[in-house]
């Protein structure tokens, strides 16, 4: 239905209307919208692809839904009432006088139609409301396949692959066009056809769950003791099997270290550091910065010696200089090593013992390798190796789905392949099997603005055109509404939960997702690559600070939000004594300490009156007067400013909390929100085994060869993608990070079937955004 009462005043969906969306959801939220029939809370379901209207919550019998094509007089009544309401406020453009207008909140004024407070009913002085939805159209269209095939016959591109075995082969394969399918078809052929043995072909995958998907085809098309013998995996683990099964005691797991801070803490255990003041004095987050380089370099076999001698272009470059030769100093002394010095040294094994490769290049007669677009040095020069002399070395890839830069791969390798085999076949896969035509427009529409690419002659395998929808939201929050109320509403239209997937750029974007998938009750799978938000420091003292607004007797709470008052631990022992000898709760003993310097006294009486007003507020209002008049975003930035990353993301943080707040009307439900999150955080985060039918939710990096029917795209603005750091780059003047960010994109998109949704909030972190340069690069 498309009208509601809302404070027993009429209310109606129509476009006009379209921008209140945000604050209508939210009075349904809180049961303030209701059915003028039966009075029954209404739910507001406004997705993507559909019509919003408001609903009865399941279970909920009012016979006035099923009429609405024949309205009673009563509701005709109420749908002209809404009609005029609506026109009536749209024309009531909020005056100066209003805009000025304020209200005390305790002791404190605030503006009565601040954006975050609960006024929100009045229209903000947007310039231009937000498109609720429209499609989007492909800058370029591609051309369809003339005829269609079956389904299981492979096309004649594909086939010639498939029977091209001999000599290095270059297979350059767009998205969506069968890699995988081809690799396993051409292992196949190998064994059955041409009688290789399975030990003697090695597939490389870029991930174990490809090289297990090659195997089970294999071992379906034709035995599973064939699919075993078959050297197949990722490069990590087919390269770590060869040294453990030459070298096992200088390769033994235990000594691997795994994660960044582990290197970083072998330097400082043993000493390494030493002498090197400046390299002491890094902070953890700048050293981690400087092992991502030292990594970078590995990979592309830049030694220590080699990396002394480079100019550095940049601060981290500076420090992995000199880290470098101590890291690898301080591993070789205690025996450890990572995962990079796995690839070095299985081509420096091969490379040194002339016997031992001579062995392997008999034993491996076929090598194929997929993902090669992400190849990178190290592997490239193990690889050619093994292959040569026979050199039949099958490779397949796609320079356009090259995102791994920062890891030291370089679309440069396929790129250069013919230059390095003079005589290797290129054939060229350009039909996209996956996607609906226009989602593979867009990809190529967008993927034609990168200038070091190889140019393609794409077309699609399906006539269908597809759902392609470009959605703004208020800001991110309601961006997660409206893709989980999208998802349900394709759920009850027969979609697969499974075949949905939210793509994010950066960890950020995936909070509210979670957050909205899990009120609305649909099962999601999520690999969390980062700390819980709600866990995170600046997060952690903010709600400390209203907790203890609600309850000045939380102990708890005080002890943790003690760094930020700049109280130490030894003044917390005197104060906890002072108030159980007057009684009083521990806050409220704070400002009459007497050793309290007479600035510390004012601001910690501040606090206390701020926090004594926040319980009157909305928990945004509590917030805003917590981060300002408390003055707990100066401590956040001086912080940052002594010692942390120097990142920014501590101001994000805060947004991110105001912008969760906003959604609710006392602080008390938003504590309670934030808990029920933080137990369902807990379930998902150990839940076992994992739904089968549940939503993706995963970075675009993770879904690289995957495929879904529907595929949603949040964040798509400036500073998202393409990510801050590459607009900083092309600040700089280079343009390199800007072309993987379109990489990237791409990848997202073409990982879609049937439809695709992206979103742009027209807030982030509490920000006006802009859209990304990209869209208007894709489509119109
Ligand atoms: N000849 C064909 N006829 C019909 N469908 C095909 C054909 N070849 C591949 N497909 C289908 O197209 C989709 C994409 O195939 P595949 O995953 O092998 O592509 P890819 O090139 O590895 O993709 P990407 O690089 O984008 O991850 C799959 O669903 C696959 O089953």
């Amino acid at each position: 239905m498309k009208h509601a009462f809302l404070d027993n005043k009429p209310i109606l969906l129509q476009p006009e209307t379209y921008n209140r969306i945000p604050f209508w959801r939210m009075a349904a939220r809180q049961d303030q919208v209701r059915c003028p029939a039966c009075a029954s809370p209404l739910r507001l379901i406004a997705g993507i692809s559909f019509e919003p209207y408001f609903a009865h919550p399941e279970g909920v019998a009012c016979p006035a839904t099923e009429q609405e094509d024949s309205l009673p007089p009563e509701w005709q009544q109420a749908q002209e009432e809404a009609a005029a309401a609506v026109a009536l406020v749209l024309e009531d453009k909020p005056t100066a006088e209003d805009a000025e207008e304020t209200e005390m909140i305790g002791s404190f004024r605030l503006p009565k139609k601040r954006s975050i407070g609960s006024n929100a009913a009045v229209p903000p002085p947007a310039p231009k409301p937000p498109i609720f939805r429209k499609r989007l159209t492909p800058k370029k269209s591609i051309q369809h396949l003339a005829e269609q095939k079956r389904n299981e016959v492979l096309h004649p591109g594909q086939q010639l692959a498939v029977h091209t075995t001999d000599g290095p082969l270059l297979i350059l394969a767009g998205a969506g066009s069968g890699k995988t399918r081809v690799m396993t078809a051409r292992t196949a052929h190998l064994i059955q056809d041409l009688g290789v043995e399975p030990k003697k072909i090695m597939v490389v995958t870029f991930t174990t769950k490809a090289a297990e998907e090659i195997r089970q085809r294999i071992a379906r098309q034709l035995l599973p003791s064939q699919a075993r013998e078959l050297v197949a995996g990722t490069f990590h683990s087919i390269f770590y099997r060869m040294l453990l099964h030459h070298q096992p005691a200088q390769w033994d797991q235990q000594r691997l270290l795994k994660k960044e801070w582990q290197k970083w803490r072998l330097l400082r255990e043993t000493g390494a550091l030493l002498g090197h003041d400046d390299l002491l004095s890094l902070k953890e987050n700048e050293a981690l910065d400087a092992f991502g380089v030292v990594s970078r370099w590995k990979n592309e076999y830049i030694l220590p010696h080699d990396a002394a001698y480079r100019e550095p272009v940049s601060d981290t470059e500076r420090q992995a200089q000199q880290l470098y030769p101590l890291y690898e100093q301080a591993k070789k002394k205690h025996n450890w090593f990572d995962f990079d010095d796995m690839l070095i040294g299985c081509y420096e094994m091969l490379r040194d013992d002339p016997s031992l490769l001579g062995r392997y290049q008999e034993r491996i007669t076929h090598v194929m390798i997929d993902e090669f677009q992400d190849i990178n040095r190290i592997q490239y020069e193990t690889v050619k190796l093994l292959a040569s002399p026979q050199n039949n070395l099958c490779v397949i890839g796609d320079d356009d789905q090259s995102i791994y830069g920062f890891r030291g791969s370089d679309p440069q390798y396929i790129l250069g392949f013919t230059k390095d085999f003079p005589n290797a076949q290129t054939i060229t896969l350009e039909v996209n099997y996956r996607s609906h035509s226009s989602i593979v427009s867009l990809g190529y529409s967008l993927i034609g603005h990168n200038r070091e690419r190889w140019e393609k002659e794409c077309r699609s395998f399906h006539r269908e055109e597809g759902d392609t929808y470009l959605f703004e939201a208020e800001d991110e929050e309601e961006q997660a509404s409206r893709i989980v109320d999208e998802i349900m509403h394709r759920r009850e239209q027969g979609a697969v939960l499974g075949e949905c997937a939210i793509l994010y750029r950066t960890n950020e974007s995936a909070r509210p997702i979670l957050e909205r998938l899990s009120e609305a009750g649909i099962p999601f799978h999520y690999t969390q690559e980062e700390d819980s938000f709600y866990q995170r420091q600046t997060v952690r003292w903010t709600l400390a600070y209203l907790r203890l607004a609600l309850n000045p007797d939380d102990t708890d709470s005080l002890k943790e939000i003690l760094p930020t008052l700049y109280i130490s631990h030894e003044m917390w022992n005197a104060l906890r004594s002072q108030a159980i000898l007057e009684d009083l709760p521990i806050l409220h003993v704070l400002p009459q300490m007497t050793q309290l310097k007479p600035y510390q006294r004012k601001h910690l009486q501040a606090v206390k009156d701020i926090l004594a007003s926040c319980r009157e507020c909305s928990p945004a209002q509590a917030l805003e007067l917590i981060f300002e008049d408390g003055k707990l975003r100066e401590y956040l930035k001086k912080r940052a400013k002594n010692r942390e990353d120097g990142k920014d993301r501590w101001s994000d943080e805060l947004q991110q909390i105001l912008a969760a707040a906003k959604r609710h009307v006392t602080v008390t439900d938003f504590l309670q929100y934030i808990e029920q999150m933080a137990v369902r955080e807990k379930e998902w985060r150990t839940q076992r085994p994992l739904p089968d039918e549940a939503v993706h939710v995963l970075s675009i990096h993770r879904a690289k060869g995957l495929e879904y029917d529907h595929v949603f795209l949040p964040d798509l603005v400036e500073g998202a993608l393409p990510h801050e750091y590459t607009l900083d780059e092309l600040r700089k003047g280079g343009s390199a990070a800007l072309e993987e960010e379109r990489r990237l994109l791409y990848v997202a998109i073409t990982r879609a079937r049937h439809s695709l949704c992206i979103g742009i909030p027209r807030e982030r972190f509490g920000r006006k955004t802009r859209v990304s340069r990209f869209v208007a690069e894709m489509g119109r």
